[in-house]
Order: C-alpha cells, then structure tokens, then sequence
C-alpha cells in the first residue's frame, strides 16, 4: 500500500479543498447572519465613521474662546438624531446631547456638569454659565481648548479604510462595525454541506439493542460535533451503522453525496476482508487511498468524486447559481463532492479530523487556518512508533505535557479527557522527560 507523509496527504486534502472551494463560490447574507461566517470580499467603510462630528457628553455646544466664568445665550437643543438648523451663532451655545451632531461654528463641548445648569431632565435654561475648566482641558490662555468633548467625523476610520479582509471570518465586533457604517448584507463564502457516514456490521446506534459482538456506533455523532464546533459547515444528514456489503456502501455513499458537498466516512479503510468502504469508493474517479506515515489515523482515502445526478434535477433556466439551495432536487450535472475516508477506530477518526478535516474545511472558504500551538516539555517519557508521526492524546498543565493512557486508538474516554494532541515526530522513537513537544490544543476542549 502506498505509504506517504503527513505532509504529502494534508497537501493533497488541502489541494482537493481548493477545487472544491471554487465550486462552491459566494452567497449574500444580511448582516444579522453574519456572525461567524468568512468574507468573501475585503470591506472597506463606505464612509467616514462617526458619520459626522458628535458630542461625547451631555452638555452645551459653544464657540471658541469660553473660559471659566463665561456667561452665553442658549439658543436651542440638539438631542442626538437631530441637527441644528444652521451653524452656532458666535457668543452663544446650544445644549447639546451625547451622540448628537456638533454644529458648525462650536468649537467644544462643555458637559452639564461643569455648568450651573442641573443635571437630567430639566426645561432649557436662557443662559449657561460655565462654572468650571479643569486643567487638563485649558489652552495656555485659559480658555476651553478647542475639541473639547467632540468626536471628529472620522475619527475611528475613514472612508475607504479596510474593515475586513477577504477569507476573515466575522467576529461579533465585525458586525457591529459594519453595522455602524450602514451595511445590511454581507458577500460571504457559501458553507459545504456536509454529511457523515459510518460504516460497519457490528455498529448499532446508541440507544438500540446489542447482539454479541456488536458495539454502539459512535463516530458519526462525534465527526458531525466536530465539524458543528467549527463553524464553517451548514449540517447535512448523517447516517450511523451502514453494513459493510457494496450495495450498502455504494447506495449511502451516492445518497450522501447526492446532498453535500462534503461526505466524511468512518470505517472500513485497512485491510480488511470486509473493508468495502475502500472497495466501493476505490472505484470511484478521483479517489486516493494510501497509508499516512502517523498513528493513529494510518489509513486515509480523499479525492473529489463526481455526484451522481439525481433523477429529475432541473437545469436552472436563468442559468445561474448551479448549486442551487443545498436542497433536493438542485442541478448537479458537473458537481464534485469532497470526500475523506477516515478509519474506524474512534481516536483516529477524531485525530483525523484534527490532522486534516480541520484544515480542510478552513480552505473551502479560503480562510488562513492557525492551529493554537504550545511547545512544552513532556512531564514523563514514552515510546513512539518508528516512521509515524505520532499523535499522542495529553493534558497541559503547570507547563508540561502529561500523557493521558496508552497510543491504543480505541482508548475513547482518554480521548475525550484530553485538552490537546502532543506530535512526536517520526525519526523519534522515544521521548525522554523534559523533551519539548509541539502540541496542538484541542478546540473543544472541556
Ligand atoms: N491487517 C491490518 N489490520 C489493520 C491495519 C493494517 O494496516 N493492517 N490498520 C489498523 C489501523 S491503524 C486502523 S486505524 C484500523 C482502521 O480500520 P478501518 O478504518 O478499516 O476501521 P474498521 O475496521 O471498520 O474499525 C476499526 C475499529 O473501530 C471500530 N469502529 C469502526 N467504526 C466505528 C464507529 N462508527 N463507531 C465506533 N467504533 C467504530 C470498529 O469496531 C473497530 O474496532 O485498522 C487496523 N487494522
Ligand atoms: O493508525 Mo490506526 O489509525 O493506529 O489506529
């Protein structure tokens, strides 16, 4: 069997992504189901935020010049959403509301409180009296330095100024910018739809009746949570516990990939005498199965496989958006679907979606992928297999690396208790206390 790198196969799996991605282009959203999905276009502000000079305290808008002591007419208010109807004339002020628009002809604002007008809602008073200008605010002759209390137009950004760059996935505060500057939808990268599938004869799904020998199917609820956790896939159908014959393989496979764009398989990948997953898929154009020089996740198969058309899809007649809406039915003459084989073994089904699931979904949106990365030194030595990169389950703590069980890919609960993956790598077969390991941490760790 062919046997080849880590490296070698996440470059393979992130090539077959990058086709994908083209293929599965861009949608408009409205901005309040933004959050979390990746730009597809840079955005820059369409304006200068603040939109205009604004107050920054309640108070009086007043001309330049003002000084402790001074007395000036009030003219009018200026509550925030409104504007004053022409500019300040020289010598009076305006009372004037935080947020609301600084006139032309005021040069700051004093707040309320350094006046002898009270505070809240009180009727406008015809005079201010300015009662107070600490230091800080002075100019050297005393009076009220210009600025005071206003927020330039433009201050934050200002027009044309990048927000977002394209493949960035939008923060919270994203949204809250872009809705400051008036942006009510935003061009994002449309999310693969994807589906898992787990195969084998001795699965039942949690909660069924077991015979002997059997064993509670497990992974497609873990794939399908993991690939929730990051983000970056709209949820498709998932089915646990297909039999392992060809028919059975075949038929969910062409199902599956009939409604995503992204089929993640467990099971049925070595060697074998019922390993028809590899059978099946093996036929398919586009498909690659091979060893991957790391334990666990030794097994792997990945290609782009052309999707069966359904029966009665229809031609889009305007000609456009050829994926349709993720739904039955949609046109699928020329589609690919991504599909990545994973074995069986629960730890290296979830090693697997870390090495190279991961990352493979971050580039079907054309999104730079960082793993949250710690080099810290083993607390004990262990053994490491000869020729793998090894992918040991540990907990990070006091600013060491401590193995959690053995490298057994069945060892589920320590998997679940671990916090991140510690990489041996393949020339090493024995790591010593005090060796430093690069560990990715785990994104949903508890
Ligand atoms: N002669 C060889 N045998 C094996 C090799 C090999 O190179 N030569 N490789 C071993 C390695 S490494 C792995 S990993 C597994 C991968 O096997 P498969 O992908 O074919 O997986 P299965 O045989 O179907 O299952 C392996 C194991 O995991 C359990 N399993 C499978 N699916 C699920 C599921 N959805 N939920 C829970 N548990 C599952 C299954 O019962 C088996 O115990 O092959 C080694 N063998
Ligand atoms: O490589 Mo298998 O994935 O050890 O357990």
């Amino acid at each position: 069997m062919t046997r080849v790198s880590y490296d070698a196969h996440l470059k393979r799996v992130l090539g077959l992504s990058a086709r994908l991605a083209a293929a599965l282009g861009q949608e408009t959203v409205p901005l309040t189901s933004a959050y979390g999905r990746v730009s597809a276009t840079e955005i820059t502000a369409p304006e200068d935020l603040p939109l205009f000079a604004n107050s920054q305290m309640d108070g009086f808008a007043v001309g330049p010049g003002v000084t402790c002591g001074s007395t000036l007419p009030v003219i009018g208010d200026i509550p925030a959403g409104q504007a004053l109807d022409g500019p300040l004339p020289p010598g009076t002020a305006a009372r004037i509301m935080t947020g609301a628009a600084v006139p032309e002809g005021a040069a700051a604002v004093v707040p309320v409180e350094w006046t002898d007008v009270p505070a809240g809602p009180v009727p406008l008073p015809e005079h201010v009296t300015v009662r107070d200008v600490p230091a800080e605010h002075r100019d050297p002759d005393g009076s009220l330095a210009a600025g005071t209390y206003v927020r330039p137009r433009g201050d934050d950004v200002p027009a044309g100024a990048t927000l977002v760059r394209a493949g960035e996935r939008l923060s919270a505060r994203h949204v809250g910018t872009l809705g400051s500057l008036g942006l009510a939808q935003v061009q994002v990268r449309r999310r693969p739809r994807l589906a898992v599938l787990s195969t084998g004869s001795e699965l039942v799904p949690p909660g069924s009746p077991r015979a002997a020998g059997q064993i509670w199917e497990s992974n497609s609820a873990m794939l399908a949570a993991l690939a929730a956790g990051t983000g970056d896939v709209e949820a498709g159908p998932v089915v646990a516990a297909v039999h392992d014959t060809p028919a059975a393989v075949a038929g969910a496979v062409d199902e599956l990939t009939g409604h995503a764009d992204v089929l993640l398989t467990s099971g049925g990948v070595s060697a074998g005498a019922f390993d028809e997953t590899k059978a099946v898929l093996r036929q398919r154009d586009g498909m690659w199965f091979g060893s991957v020089a790391m334990q666990p996740g030794g097994p792997q198969g990945a290609g782009l496989v052309p999707v069966a058309q359904p029966a009665g899809a229809d031609d889009p007649e305007d000609g456009s958006d050829h994926r349709g809406d993720g739904s039955h039915g949609r046109n699928d003459a020329g589609r690919e679907a991504l599909v990545l084989a994973l074995p069986g073994n629960p730890v290296s089904a979830a090693v697997s979606f870390e090495a190279f699931v991961r990352p493979a979904l971050a580039a079907l949106h054309g999104r730079a992928f960082r793993r949250r990365l710690r080099s810290l030194p083993a607390a004990e030595g262990f053994g490491s297999p000869a020729g793998k990169l090894q992918f040991a389950r540990v907990r990070l703590h006091d600013d060491a690396v401590y193995r959690l069980g053995g490298p057994g890919s069945h060892l589920v609960a320590h998997l679940a208790s671990a916090d991140a993956l510690a990489l041996v790598p393949p020339e090493v077969t024995a790591v010593a206390p005090g060796d430093r390991l690069e560990c990715w941490e785990l994104e949903d760790r508890g």
